[in-house]
């Protein structure tokens, strides 16, 4: 079981109940074989009952209940040590006891707890080894045997459930990081991260089947102004508008992502440049055409470069160089356009 700060006693509580049952049930048994005086029946009816309901106040009623359980838990190991003497050293009671409180230590995710539950575990059965000397009787009778079996299979079960538990709740919460680092929180795109690991692996596949693939560049025009008229919070609608026209507007299998600020990216596998073009020209309309609700007069518009792969990129930072020259372009020759560099040379695409 992993422990949790929140209402950690109450968690611990039934469990505790259950271990102390188990255990006094395997404690009777090797007392009735060794026909132990009813001053240890009574001590262990007494530890069995009572401990776990002192555990549960001494941790609800501490302001730190977290530390508190901790300590109820080097507790439950010094009365597992205490009892190894107390059942004369019956070995596999004695073994099955002080593995279960071990492993709980394990179990309970607190660092080093285990090692520190040992000097208490190993003290108390060395303090009444000395005290009452008792006389080893390690051999177990058949009901001995039977009645640590519940102890040890309702623990194993307990734990094995647990680390389940905890390895599905890791594995989803591995999924979820995943998904918040490949996507731009922003805008739902791709993570800018995310998208260069893409057009890197589309590139390679590019370079072993020379199938067409586009790549275009988009810019948000005088973004600046845009922050510098209207505010920062319109910028931010601006930039989540245009990431949704984006999203809308490329195919099922493109793969758009925001490269940062108000730049954004398009990959267009098996995309020829006349193809890319007309993904991109709808794109650049309908950033034209977009109008926020609260800011009626704002016009927004943008500049796209494009380039398709070739064969002589040798790397990404090539063919992003390209779609980059390209964009510079667009911006030069008076924005709110697309214009292509690669293939043909640099070139023009007029707007709509
Ligand atoms: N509101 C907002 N502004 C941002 C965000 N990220 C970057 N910016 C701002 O966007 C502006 C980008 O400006 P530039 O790309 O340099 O220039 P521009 O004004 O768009 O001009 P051109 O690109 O030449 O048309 C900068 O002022 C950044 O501070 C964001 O997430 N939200």
């Amino acid at each position: 079981m992993t422990l949790q700060r929140h209402r950690i006693h109450r968690r611990i509580y039934p469990l505790r109940i259950l271990g102390m049952a188990l255990g006094g049930l395997s404690i009777a048994a090797v007392l009735h074989q060794n026909q132990a005086p009813l001053a240890l029946w009574a001590t262990m009816v007494a530890t069995c009952l009572a401990w776990p309901h002192l555990a549960y106040l001494h941790a609800r009623l501490s302001p730190d209940p977290h530390r508190a359980e901790a300590r109820n838990l080097l507790i439950d190991s010094a009365i597992a040590g205490a009892w190894v003497p107390l059942m004369q050293f019956c070995l596999l009671p004695s073994v099955v006891l002080v593995m279960v409180t071990t492993f709980d230590k394990l179990s309970s995710g607190i660092r080093r707890l285990w090692l520190q539950s040992l000097p208490g575990m190993a003290g108390a059965a060395l303090l009444l080894t000395l005290w009452l000397q008792p006389q080893p009787r390690l051999e177990s009778s058949l009901t001995v045997v039977l009645c640590a079996l519940p102890l040890l299979i309702v623990h194993t079960f307990a734990v094995s459930v647990a680390s389940y538990r905890l390895i599905r709740t890791v594995s989803r919460q591995n999924q979820q990081l995943e998904e918040l680092r490949r996507t731009d929180l922003q805008t739902g795109l791709y993570s800018r991260d995310h998208w260069l690991q893409q057009a890197q692996a589309a590139l390679d596949a590019f370079q072993a089947s020379a199938r067409p693939v586009c790549l275009l560049i988009i810019d948000i025009d005088h973004f600046k102004s845009i922050n510098d008229q209207y505010g920062h919070t319109v910028g931010d609608e601006v930039i989540r508008a245009v990431g949704l026209i984006i999203r809308q507007s490329v195919r099922a299998h493109d793969w758009a992502g925001r490269y940062g600020g108000d730049e954004f990216t398009v990959l267009c596998p098996q995309a020829t440049r006349d193809e890319a073009q007309d993904i991109a020209q709808r794109i650049r309309d309908r950033i034209e055409g977009l109008r926020l609700r609260e800011q009626p007069q704002l016009k927004v518009s943008s500049s796209i470069g494009l380039a398709a792969a070739q064969p002589r990129y040798q790397s990404l930072r090539e063919w992003m160089n390209a779609a980059d020259a390209a964009l510079y372009r667009a911006k030069h020759a008076g924005r709110n356009q697309v214009a292509a560099g690669g293939d043909t040379g640099p070139g023009r695409l007029a707007p709509a």
